[in-house]
């Protein structure tokens, strides 16, 4: 039978199981490590339904930003959605970035893999008012996917890298190290931050070289496909069932799961598999709550005016939908003909050297994804005194639902409030990063905003599960995040001024050098920002009901029995830096709810 990987080699669909213990929808990056850890840790059976294909090869080789690779690796994407008209970007729509392959994300992303401030993840702990999560509980869970491979002293010394390895897994699943190549300029960016005195630290607020997800001996992409699938695959307890779309969660009338229904496409035959113990819902912050609402938990209101029977009227659905927005400069500049990576597209000779280099000794630029000399800052160091105290004064000035839709359920503007009074809090102290300025590999920065304070949400208005979700990122509808991306900009310009950038000649064609004020620059980032970096959170998150959560802090889902949400959905404050590093450890910490194991 197509499409059915087996534990055990399945010759067709009657030797699926009609029943397991645990059903995890969605074998993207959370959902592998559940399932991965479930059957490595016991004895219970474990389905795994994906709606993307499993595949060898290609989305192995490393890079993204290569010719081919970037390719091969976006086919694995899910096709087709678009986001809302967005006020706050011209009502420009963007295309909604999700893996839908076996590995999901992990097998499409660009491999930056660093975790957030220990401010951030006390912060998530403050909100969901549980002592099961904050920096000290959740390390052993972001540490315990991480095998992370030093560089030698040599390489070290070189790159001027900076780590901590009692913050560093070693030994797990996914391999995590330095590319054994980078460009000049990447150096160059990364002395160039240290000339504008930004300090090197070890990974979330500073400056630090950005470890990434590769397999150190042949430079492949290591990713939960290969972490925790396949060790899992030889295991008689674990099936996985990929080009299959879940369609439905279903209830009895206990609210108590049963199982799931799905169908590898519309109008094909629908199935039901049961589970006995619990199902868990991995499929991302864009689908899990699209999952939730087609199965009957939401808003009440909302389910009705679909005609979707109601098991749970939970508010908080599809609701708190962040992303980390991305404004991109356009310059010139002079290199070398190999120092630029677009000879790479240009020259077909070269890039075959460079191809065969890879493949026989693993370096070269096909080494390399997006670039991984990391800043993350908070606000304070890169904005003067009275811009920063403006800033702030203006959004604690701010009534903190004028942003929020009309239609925001109760609860939902409750917690919303909470949330906004203990990030602004957190900015001020400056315990988090709330931009970050990424360098990519021709030396282009970008400004990312990563700690939004804008809310979009994801939501469905049919009862098919065929159709799209609908996926409004509502950017910048909170005038504080665009006081942070201009002012980004401007430090942005202020880094390639720098010593170390001169001589690259940088010749800044968008925006342009003579525009500088307020209103130019956030006219020149609504019509060209990116509404997405493919880092959807935060639309089951957890915390308390009356607060607008989906989850409660062991992540089980409100109003019903034997559900849980395990991915970045449940995230109730954007990470700053990408989500990989946390969105592994939400699933190693949900595995370890789900199995009673407490590190
Ligand atoms: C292009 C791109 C580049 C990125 N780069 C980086 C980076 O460099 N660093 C970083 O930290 N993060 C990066 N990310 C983000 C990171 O990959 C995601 O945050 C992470 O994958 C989220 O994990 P998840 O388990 O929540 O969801 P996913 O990994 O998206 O997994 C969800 C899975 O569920 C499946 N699914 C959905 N609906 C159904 C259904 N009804 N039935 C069955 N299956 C279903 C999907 O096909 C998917 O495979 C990037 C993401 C993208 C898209």
């Amino acid at each position: 039978l197509p499409g059915i990987f087996p534990g055990k080699v399945l010759q067709s669909r009657d030797e699926l199981l009609p029943e397991y213990d645990y059903v995890v929808v969605g074998g993207g990056m959370a959902g592998l490590v559940v399932a991965g850890r479930i059957t490595e840790k016991s004895q219970k059976t474990v389905l795994v339904i994906e709606a993307g294909p499993l595949v060898d090869g290609p989305a192995e080789y490393a890079t993204l930003l290569q010719p081919g690779q970037w390719t091969a690796a976006f086919q694995y994407l899910w096709f087709g959605i678009n986001s809302e008209p967005n006020k706050g970007l011209n009502n420009r729509t963007d295309a909604v970035l999700n893996g839908k392959v076996v590995g999901g994300g992990s097998a499409v992303n660009g491999l930056n893999y660093n975790k957030d401030s220990a401010g951030q993840y006390d912060l998530w702990a403050t909100l969901t008012g549980s002592s099961k999560w904050g920096w000290d509980k959740f390390l052993p869970y972001l540490k315990k996917p991480e095998d992370f491979h030093p560089p030698t002293p040599e390489y070290k010394e070189e790159l001027g890298a900076t780590y901590d390895l009692s913050e560093k897994g070693q030994g797990g699943p996914i391999d995590t190290t330095y590319p054994p190549f980078r460009y000049p300029q990447t150096q160059a960016y990364f002395e160039a931050l240290g000339a504008m005195g930004v300090p090197k630290t070890n990974g979330s607020i500073g400056r630090f070289w950005i470890p990434t997800a590769l397999n150190p001996t042949d430079m492949t992409r290591s990713y939960s496909k290969i972490g925790y699938h396949e060790p899992a695959s030889s295991r008689p307890n674990y099936h996985l069932l990929p080009g299959n779309q879940v369609t439905k969660i279903l209830f009895d009338s206990n609210k108590r799961v049963t199982g799931v229904q799905y169908a590898s496409g519309p109008g094909e035959t629908t199935y039901t598999v049961k589970a006995k113990k619990e199902v868990v819902l991995s499929a991302g912050a864009v689908f899990s709550p699209k999952i939730l609402l087609q199965s009957g938990i939401g808003e009440k209101k909302k389910l009705q005016s679909l005609n979707i029977p109601v098991v749970a009227d939970i508010p908080g659905v599809g609701w708190n939908f962040q992303d980390h927005t991305r404004f991109d400069f356009k310059f010139s500049f002079t290199f070398n003909r190999t120092n630029d990576p677009l000879e790479l597209q240009r020259n077909q000779t070269y890039y075959n050297e460079m191809q065969a280099l890879y493949l026989n000794n693993q370096t070269g630029p096909l080494t390399l994804t997006v670039g991984n000399a990391g800043c993350a800052l908070d606000l304070k160091s890169f904005t003067n005194t009275s811009t920063y105290t403006s800033i702030l004064a203006s959004a604690l000035a701010t009534n903190p639902i004028a942003a929020l839709p009309s239609n925001i359920p109760a609860t939902v503007k409750a917690g919303y409030i909470k949330q906004r009074i203990a990030l602004l809090a957190s900015i001020k102290a400056s315990k988090i990063p709330v931009a970050s300025f990424l360098s990519f590999l021709d030396f282009t920065p970008a400004v990312v905003l990563t700690k939004p304070l804008s809310r979009g949400f994801v939501t469905v208005n049919s009862a098919s599960p065929w159709d799209f979700p609908i996926v409004d990122y509502r950017t910048h509808s909170d005038p504080f995040d665009m006081a942070v991306v201009t002012n980004g900009i401007r430090y942005a310009r202020r880094i390639l001024q720098t010593p170390p950038v001169v001589p690259y000649n940088p010749q800044e064609i968008f925006p342009g050098a003579e525009v500088t004020d307020d209103s130019s620059l956030a006219e020149a980032v609504r019509s060209t920002a990116l509404a997405t970096f493919g880092h959807p959170f935060g639309t089951c998150k957890m915390g308390k009901l009356q607060e607008g959560a989906v989850v409660d802090a062991e992540l089980k889902v409100y109003g019903v029995k034997g559900l849980r949400v395990i991915d970045a959905s449940i995230i109730p404050v954007a990470t700053g830096p990408g989500p990989m590093a946390s969105v592994y450890g939400i699933g190693e910490r949900g595995a370890a709810f789900i199995l009673g194991e407490d590190l």
